[in-house]
């Protein structure tokens, strides 16, 4: 057994967890409940009163918190300490956003300077976009931007600049392509002027072969249009910490924006990866993003863990992945804008935290990072929720609302927020048969076809969710949810002893598809590999089943 699971805390959330009166009878015995369990801080309202939460499960979860160390892998992680131990790298999306006299060393360096610096250089270079002053090769002003990158490198730039639509300055468009399907860029080029468009590759590593094979397209593109090798520099930048493949493929030094390992790729769209959200809609108000995520850096760091946001939401995680076999999480969001956030948030979560080695090298004997998804309410609603409602599976819920709208018309928006705390509340209270008899009492049914539907329409409820409300969605509130997120998920992989900044399984696949790949292009057919690897790569190479 790990030492967490055998932790006397542990313990006594077990057996708590196996006899705890159900959420209605937590409402109906405390008035309170909502002032009690819920928090407002940065522009944010977390309501998670509709938990299964009593106040001696809180403090027994604070206390696994404490007994975790959470408080000192805080500090650490803000420290700039090397929190990623299987790589030696500090975690530091923090400097990313931190004032511009704060000190943070790596190795002791402070890098609060580069990174004002290179916040600079993104700022010249938006400006010259849009005053015309950087031209295309025939002189004319970009309109396009591509960003093509992979994983943090697309998430990030293409979700909260999406999130964030009612902010586009209209002064430039931009496109992103991620997937290696040459179909994705095909269908991009297609629309797209070589004079007037310009490509930001995103690769941290420089090194990832989707993100290379689309850039290496783009460029033959531009060179079949009419481009030639001398204005490759004024159509091509690339945001990367290797500047020297960068140079190599053809990429001017002069339009490179830098990268460093204590970036994680799920962590990096408030670094120059950022720069399409910034392109979009102006740098001052990415500065307002990242002003927001450094009010949750400051909330994370400095309230107690009882007053703390994502410690809150993370311990609630921990508490159902671990103590009533939650085996996902989903996120709903209640704004159109937000609709990939679930996207966003499960590369976040699932590539921090899908981890199964301890930080010393030992199994979990405990379950760890949930599956993350979710979608756009109210459309979930007539899909995926009957199973939230009536399933099997125990799925805490996330619910996100702003309370105005960017487009307040009629009343769509009282129905969206109806729509929202209904589904909460009918999660929590649920319906019991006599409930649902009484619902049937008008009906023609005979009395014994009426217990049978009742037996139907009834829902445990007592299922878990959390309401996240912000006044309206601006790029502060943003940055502040998607830091909220970002600390949610430190906690948990600290409670778990996990280290949340590595990815080898992603790595992994990498490495193979490279070696699948020479084998299609080989001479030979496959034979040395399993039976079904070679059967799928020789009808590849033949090119029909
Ligand atoms: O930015 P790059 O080096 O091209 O990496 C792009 C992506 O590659 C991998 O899949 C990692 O697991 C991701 O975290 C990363 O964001």
């Amino acid at each position: 057994m790990t030492h967490l699971t055998q932790s006397a805390s542990w313990q006594a959330l077990k057996a708590m967890s196996a006899d705890l009166p159900h959420m209605r009878e937590l409402f109906a015995e405390n008035a309170q409940r909502f002032e009690q369990l819920s928090l407002k801080d940065c522009g944010l309202l977390l309501d998670y009163s509709k938990n299964r939460l009593t106040d001696a499960v809180l403090q027994e979860l604070l206390k696994l918190a404490r007994e975790a160390g959470l408080e000192q892998k805080i500090a650490a992680m803000f420290a700039g300490e090397a929190i990623n131990t299987t790589e030696q790298r500090a975690v530091l999306h923090t400097a990313l956003r931190a004032p511009a006299d704060a000190d943070i060393r790596v190795d002791g360096v402070n890098v609060v300077p580069e990174v004002q610096q290179t916040l600079a250089q993104m700022e010249a270079f938006v400006e010259a976009l849009y005053s015309g002053q950087w031209r295309g090769y025939t002189g004319k002003k970009i309109t396009d931007l591509v960003s093509i990158g992979i994983g943090g490198s697309f998430l990030g730039p293409k979700i909260i600049s999406e999130a964030l639509r009612p902010y586009w300055n209209g002064k430039l468009q931009c496109h992103f392509v991620a997937n290696v399907d040459g179909t994705a860029i095909s269908e991009k080029l297609k629309k797209l002027d070589p004079e007037t468009t310009l490509f930001l590759m995103s690769s941290k590593s420089f090194g990832t072969q989707e993100t290379l094979t689309n850039t290496l397209s783009a460029k033959e593109w531009f060179l079949a249009k009419g481009g030639s090798q001398q204005d490759i520099g004024k159509h091509f930048a690339a945001i990367t910490s290797n500047v020297a493949k960068a140079t190599a493929f053809g990429i001017d030094e002069d339009n490179i924006f830098p990268m460093w390992d204590w970036v994680g790729g799920r962590y990096s769209l408030w670094s120059a990866i950022g720069l399409p959200i910034a392109a979009l809609i102006g740098m001052d108000n990415f500065k307002a993003l990242l002003a927001g995520a450094r009010a949750m850096d400051v909330h994370f760091a400095s309230r107690p863990l009882e007053q703390n946001m994502p410690v809150i939401m993370g311990l609630l995680s921990v508490w159902y992945n671990n103590f009533f076999n939650a085996q996902s999480h989903v996120v709903l969001t209640y704004d159109h804008y937000l609709r990939g956030l679930p996207a966003y948030f499960q590369q976040l979560d699932m590539e921090s935290n899908g981890k199964s080695a301890t930080l010393d090298g030992n199994s979990v004997d405990y379950s760890t990072g949930p599956v993350i998804w979710g979608g756009e309410g109210t459309n979930g609603q007539h899909a995926y929720h009957q199973l939230l409602h009536q399933g099997t599976a125990l799925i805490p819920a996330d619910f996100i609302l702003p309370l105005q709208s960017h487009n307040p018309i009629g009343e769509h928006h009282a129905q969206l927020a109806s729509n929202c705390f209904g589904q909460t509340q009918a999660l929590m209270q649920g319906r019991t048969f006599d409930e649902a008899l009484a619902e049937l009492a008008d009906s023609p049914l005979s009395e014994a076809e009426k217990q049978l539907i009742a037996k139907h329409k009834v829902m445990e409820g007592n299922k878990p969710s959390n309401t996240l409300l912000m006044d309206k969605l601006t790029p502060i509130t943003l940055g502040a949810l998607i830091a909220l997120y970002e600390h949610r998920t430190l906690v948990q992989g600290a409670i778990w002893d996990i280290n949340s900044f590595d990815q080898w399984g992603v790595e992994l696949g990498k490495t193979l598809g490279n070696e699948v790949l020479s084998r299609i292009g080989a001479e030979q057919n496959s034979q040395d590999l399993d039976a079904s690897s070679n059967a799928l790569i020789n009808l590849f190479r033949q090119g029909k089943i």
